[in-house]
């Protein structure tokens, strides 16, 4: 036996004693508490929680192993590394470490060398010599696959990137995955970056942004256990789809709880659904179905009510309404009972300090109430035509002290002569007609959230973490927004500049985000190497963007090397068989689970699919109201595709007239979906976003 072979055999050995030890284990658990004793239950969900982590490990126990000897003078131990730690049943001995744990993070950070390495943890910094790095996959108990990326000594036969290159060949459903076995150095850092920052992450398409996020939630929870609760994290993604498409890795981290919202949904709920929102899909439709140039977009209302200059106009507003909540004229609700200006406004300035606006005129109305009853009461008035008298002037009284809501204080903004003069008048008069009717656009929303939080607070408690996926499409005010949501900025913000379709909404530079928060609680990331595409559609979309010109910084592919990209002229009358052929050709080899038709509008997909259907094709049809993403063959508009990947991509029509000059990003944003085999059809002449013509 070669001592490859004996390694292997030792390890399938000790996999089966560690499946052994891990099933006794569960079966001890015993059966769920159903009684009503509220220590029994609260020991039932601990119970509860360590069967969920022993349940993940008995899947895949570990998926690592690091050979470490602390210096000085440590032995050498086998460390192994899993999803979920566990302990020898009957002991504190480790037979997995837990990724999160700071020794694991060796795994992650070691990347060869005869010198010693270090690691942080809470005692500090600790130093030693690796010894061995090895990767396992592990499938329904069997040891299928043992990578050494490092032996010591031996470093001339290390295979750095032989797991990823296997991990990343593989097919994709209809789920992002977790990548534990697999995180890079450089996404290691930005996972186990220290809590109290803003963290902006601009990454190429498929560097793993979405993913990196995910895992930072797992190890945020697991490193500030006392401090960070799932319940008060949140995620927002662009939309509904889009969260079911990432619903699987958390719970596969071992981590539930967490909200995961669009930030419509969210703001309308925080607005008590005081207003309706047009339709996103409205929207989309009007900035994707036809062609919208650069220079609409920059202009677009979003990007206004979306700046700073709207929010000090709003700031400035605020400040106004607070200096005539406190009443300059006295109260006289008798003759002679007189209220002064001054009393109320020492009220004001000393009780309510630090309450929000609304609150603190609320707690005036009410002071002024109880100053009204005490008097009447010490004055002896009995009189029940005086005591009315009095009590109408009261109410009238109270009523001149300003109150509003979020949607009534928005709207003023942009009526008469008040209105704020950063808003164009053409935009302020339609906000005006659409908020009389009770209806916002998406872009109104935080600037409602911001008022509503300034005059009212925040009414449920202050989350300990936010991430935003697709960032570039957030404006600096929703930011602004989410700020007034956090003790402590304590924010995941990612995205990529190069995929900003919606830049009628979005944001042209990372500084206007940045920007926002001190520089000492901010971190900026890049991550340009892509895992998702094999290198031949990496440089390909690289080319799409290239004529961007400067500040385009081209996706860095991993070398995994497929087949050429296509391009193909397609006859008018022979195009939709064309597209079925296609299809055809590669569901038959069975080596794409997921196949996506890329169209370039929701009128053109729904054409295209009603056609697959009739071929006799199972496909879906991906709308932008969709809550779910299936799998399978899709035909997905390109500008919901965003955040989404596919084995195979079929870019229905790159011609001219699909893709303008203006479009390079959405083409790009299209293309960067495939993971093994991309594919461009074009009735008419290709478009010019492409140079060179590949075809086959
Ligand atoms: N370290 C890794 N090991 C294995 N797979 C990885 C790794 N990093 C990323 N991936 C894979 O690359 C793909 C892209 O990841 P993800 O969707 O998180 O990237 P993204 O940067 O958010 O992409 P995009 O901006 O294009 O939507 C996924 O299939 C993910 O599993």
């Amino acid at each position: 036996m070669t001592t490859v072979q004996s390694a292997y055999q030792e390890e399938q050995e000790r996999l089966t004693r560690s499946l052994g030890d891990i099933k006794s284990q569960l079966a001890g658990i015993g059966p769920r508490y159903t009684g009503d004793d509220f220590t029994e239950q609260m020991l039932d969900l601990q119970r509860e929680e360590r069967r969920k982590r022993l349940e993940v490990a008995f899947r895949e126990p570990y998926f690592g192993r690091i050979d470490f000897e602390e210096l000085p003078g440590g032995e050498q131990k086998p460390l192994y590394i899993g999803k979920a730690g566990v302990a020898k049943q009957g002991s504190n001995e480790l037979l997995v470490i837990d990724w999160r744990a700071p020794v694991a993070s060796l795994f992650y950070s070691f990347t060869g060398g005869e010198d010693a390495a270090t690691y942080t943890a809470p005692e500090g910094d600790i130093e030693g010599f690796v010894h061995l790095k090895r990767n396992f996959m592990v499938r329904q108990g069997e040891l299928v696959r043992m990578v050494d990326s490092y032996v010591r000594g031996k470093e001339e036969e290390s295979v750095t990137d032989e797991f990823l290159l296997y991990r990343l060949g593989e097919n994709k459903d209809n789920k992002l995955r977790d990548i534990v076995s697999t995180i890079q150095h450089e996404q290691d850092r930005i996972i186990r970056s220290e809590r109290n920052k803003a963290l902006f992450i601009q990454g190429v398409a498929g560097s793993g942004k979405t993913t990196v996020a995910l895992h930072r939630l797992a190890f945020l929870l697991y490193q500030y256990a006392d401090r960070v609760k799932a319940e008060r994290m949140i995620i927002f993604a662009p939309n509904r789809m889009f969260l079911d498409y990432i619903s699987g890795v958390l719970p596969e981290l071992g981590v539930g709880d967490i909200l995961q919202t669009t930030f419509v949904d969210w703001s309308l709920e925080l607005l008590g659904h005081e207003v309706t929102i047009r339709s996103a899909s409205d929207a989309l439709a009007y900035w994707f179905e036809e062609h919208r140039t650069a220079e609409e977009m920059a202009n677009a209302a979003g990007r206004i009510k979306g700046s700073l200059a709207f929010k000090e106009a709003i700031d400035n507003r605020i400040a106004e309404l607070e200096q005539r909540i406190v009443p300059v004229i006295p109260f006289e609700p008798l003759p002679g009972l007189v209220l002064k200006p001054e009393q109320m406004m020492e009220w004001y300035e000393t009780d309510y300090g630090d309450e929000t606006l609304m609150k603190k005129r609320d707690r005036l109305v009410s002071r002024i109430r109880r100053w009204f009853e005490s008097e009447l009461k010490m004055r002896k008035i009995v009189d029940k035509k005086l005591r009315a008298k009095a009590q109408t002037k009261l109410n009238a009284f109270a009523k001149k002290i300003p109150s509003y809501t979020a949607p009534q204080l928005y709207a003023a903004l942009f009526q008469g002569k008040q209105a704020v003069s950063v808003i164009p008048k053409a935009i302020a008069s339609a906000t005006a007609a659409s908020l009389k009717e009770g209806q916002a656009e998406a872009e109104d929303l935080a600037p409602l959230v911001y008022i509503h939080l300034r005059l009212y607070g925040l009414t449920i408690p202050a989350y300990d973490h936010i991430v935003i996926d697709e960032a570039q499409d957030y404006s600096p005010f929703q930011l602004e927004a989410l700020k007034l949501c956090q003790r402590t900025p304590s924010m995941t913000v990612l995205g990529d500049l190069q995929q900003g379709i919606h830049a009628y909404a979005g944001i042209n530079s990372w500084t206007e985000l940045t920007d926002l928060f001190n520089e000492e609680q901010t971190g900026f990331f890049e991550l340009n190497r892509s895992y998702r595409s094999t290198m031949e559609i990496i440089e390909f979309a690289n080319r799409i963007l290239g004529g961007m010109g400067v500040g385009v910084k081209p996706a860095v592919p991993v070398f995994r090397s497929g087949d050429p990209v296509e391009v193909v002229q397609a006859e008018h009358a022979a195009w939709h068989k064309q597209i079925a052929d296609s299809v055809r050709a590669w569901q038959a080899t069975g080596h794409f689970q997921t196949i996506s038709v890329i169209g370039r509008t929701a009128q053109q997909c729904a054409e295209l699919h009603e056609f697959l259907l009739k071929e006799g094709f199972e496909a879906s049809l991906v709308q932008s109201k969709q809550p779910e993403y299936g799998g399978g063959l899709s035909v997905v508009p390109v500008y919901l595709s965003k955040g989404l990947e596919f084995d195979a991509v079929l870019i229905a029509d790159a011609g001219s007239d699909m893709y303008t000059p203006d479009d390079a990003k959405l083409l790009y944003v299209g293309c960067t979906r495939a993971l093994h085999k991309l594919k461009l059809l074009h009735r008419e002449s290709l478009t010019s976003l492409i140079k060179e013509e590949i075809t086959v």
